[in-house]
This record gives structure tokens, sequence and C-alpha cells, in this order.
């Protein structure tokens, strides 16, 4: 290496740092329809429009399917099935287990939406963009949101197939800086600075409750508290230990930045977490390992109990008034 001389010493003290400029984060659709940190109202109006031009009735409910669960989507009758890259304005599905579509028709006598595959940060969307979604729901008319997951049960009395009503979620990207509401606020989806202490409505969760004994189903259901980190590795042991410690009762890749995008704009939320696989919080030699395909597998296991819980529940939150 050259020995450092007087004129280099120099040179470093008249260094003027080139004006720092921040990256524009997040500028990912090259046709100028987004801002730096998500679409205009506008051009989200545009997508709302589209599809409501497809639809004959406007759905009050919304579904979001979680990893595995897309079958839930297969009790919709009278299915209008537009697949995400037909519209305009959409991210698309990578993910094995998420289809990558909206279904519209009827469950009951409830006009509903499901997205059959939603989108994950570990995608490589930006939060702003797994959520463009919700807001879409909102601007065509639902009211409710729906959010299923696949999770992993933390709860030491947790187990797998069973199914957690969330009560309340840590928003542990959000405690990075990494929220789905980052940037310019839009006044018309909602405040710059929205409540949190009633994300999960109460009334819901009561029928949800009720409804689970109704169906014999209060030996697996349980109510809790969900965390979403950015995936896509499960995670340490160490993590694990940490986030039981601060009261998570399971852990996913999803649905907390989607509640947070739905009670912006005051649509009363529900959520449901599928316990998929137990966490492994131990280092012995012969504990297991999470995996996706276990993911997909006890979803497909639950699947006829829980399209008949979803079902129940959609149309007993569709008759009452409720606010969060
Ligand atoms: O879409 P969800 O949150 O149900 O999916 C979970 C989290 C990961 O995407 C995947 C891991 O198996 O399942
Ligand atoms: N961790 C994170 N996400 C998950 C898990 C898990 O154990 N199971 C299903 N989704």
């Amino acid at each position: 290496m050259a020995p450092i001389n007087a004129n280099d010493i120099n040179d470093a003290k008249n260094f003027v740092p080139a004006k720092q400029v921040l990256p524009e984060v997040e500028t990912d659709n090259g046709n100028g329809k987004a801002s730096s940190k998500g679409y205009s109202y506008e051009t989200l109006q545009e997508t709302a429009n589209f599809l409501l031009s497809r639809i004959s009735e406007i759905p009050s409910i919304g579904v979001i399917c979680g990893s595995g669960m897309g079958s839930l989507a297969e009790i919709i009758k009278e299915a209008v099935r537009i697949p995400y890259e037909d519209i305009p304005n959409f991210p698309v599905s990578t993910v094995e287990g998420h289809h990558g579509q909206l279904v519209f028709g009827n469950i009951g006598d409830v006009a509903v939406v499901a997205m059959q595959g939603r989108f994950h940060y570990y995608e490589g969307y930006p939060l702003w963009k797994c959520c463009l979604p919700v807001r879409v729901m909102k601007l065509i008319g639902v009211k409710t949101l729906i959010a299923t997951n696949a999770a992993g049960g933390l709860n030491p009395t947790y187990k797998i197939g069973d199914v957690m009503i969330v009560r309340d979620h840590i928003n542990m990207m959000g405690f990075a800086g990494n929220n789905p509401l980052h940037g310019p606020n839009d006044e018309r989806f909602g405040p710059r600075f929205p409540p949190m202490s009633k994300a999960y409505n109460y009334e819901f969760r009561k029928i949800a409750k009720e409804v689970a004994q109704e169906l014999n189903m209060e030996n697996i259901i349980r109510e809790g508290v969900y965390t979403c980190l950015g995936g896509p590795n499960f995670e340490t042991v160490a993590e694990l230990n940490m986030l039981k410690m601060v009261g998570v009762d399971a852990v996913g890749m999803s649905t907390v930045h989607e509640v947070i995008t739905a009670r912006h704009c005051d649509m009363n939320v529900f959520a449901l977490s599928l316990i998929t696989n137990e966490c492994v919080t131990s280092y012995a030699d012969d504990a297991g390992e999470a995996n996706h395909e276990e993911v997909l597998d006890v979803g497909r296991m639950r699947q006829d109990i829980l399209r008949k819980y979803v079902s129940v529940l959609i149309d007993r939150f569709s008759k009452i008034e409720t606010n969060p």
C-alpha cells in the first residue's frame, strides 16, 4: 500500500461530499402511475373501475386466502374469476399455494370477493404494493376484510391444525420503519395517524367464538397475537424465543400490513391464523424444521372445516351493523 503523504491528507480535508440524495424507493411501475410510495388514488380508482365493469354485484366482504387456503374461494357461487395479470396495475402472485386471481360471487346470500393468492414482502413487493388489493377492495365498496394466513404456533399450548382468531398483532416490520402507510398520505383513503388499538373488530371476534362452539370447533379454536416477519426464511430459535417473550402466539409473513391498510381506510377487520407448524424454540437434535410443504399440507387438511367456518362467519358478519 502506498504511504500516506501530506497532500493526501489535505485532499481529504478539502473533500466536499456530493449532496446526499435519498434513494427513490419503491419506484417500480415504469409507466408514471406510481409515486415513489405507491399508486395514486386515481390509479387505484382505474383498477376499481375495471373490476366494477366486470361484475354485477358489489361485494361487501373481502377475503384474503392464506397459504394453502385458496380452496376457501371455491365455495363462492356464480363465480367470476379474474386473473391478476388481467387487472390493470395489479402485481402477480409468485408463491406456491397462491393461485393469483380475484374471485367474485356469493357465499350464501352475501356478495364477496376473495383473493386467491396474496402478495408478500419477500417476493420483492414493497409493503404498499402487497396491500394494494385492500385499497382496491375499499374503492369497489367492500366494508369488511377477512384476512387468513398460515402461521407457526409459538404459544406452547397450540397444536398443528388449530385455528387462531387474531386478537391483535405486533408490527415487527413497522418497528424498523417499514409500514404500508409510509410516504405521503392521501386523506381520501384515511388519516395520517390512524389508531390501531381496535384493529381487530371486537364484535366479529365474539361472533367467531360463538360460531366455533356451534360448529363444535372449541377444541381447536384459539385467540391470540400474531406477528409478521419479512421472510422468506423461517425464524431462528433465538428469534422465536424473543418473540415468545414479547407475547406473540403465532408467527407469519403477511396480514399485519394488510390490516393496517384496511383500518386506515376504515374497513372492519377480522383475521384467522391456521397453525400449520410448531415453532422450533429449542436446539434439541430431534427438533424439526419448518417447511412450506407442511404449511400447504395442513391447509389442505383443514380445508373443509375452514370453508364451513368462514362461510358461517360471512353470513353472521353480514347481518350486523358494526363499528370497529
Ligand atoms: O400468505 P401466508 O401468510 O398464509 O403464508 C405463510 C407465510 C409464508 O408466505 C408461507 C410460509 O410457508 O406461508
Ligand atoms: N413462520 C413464519 N411464517 C410461517 C410459519 C412460521 O413458522 N408457518 C407458516 N408461515
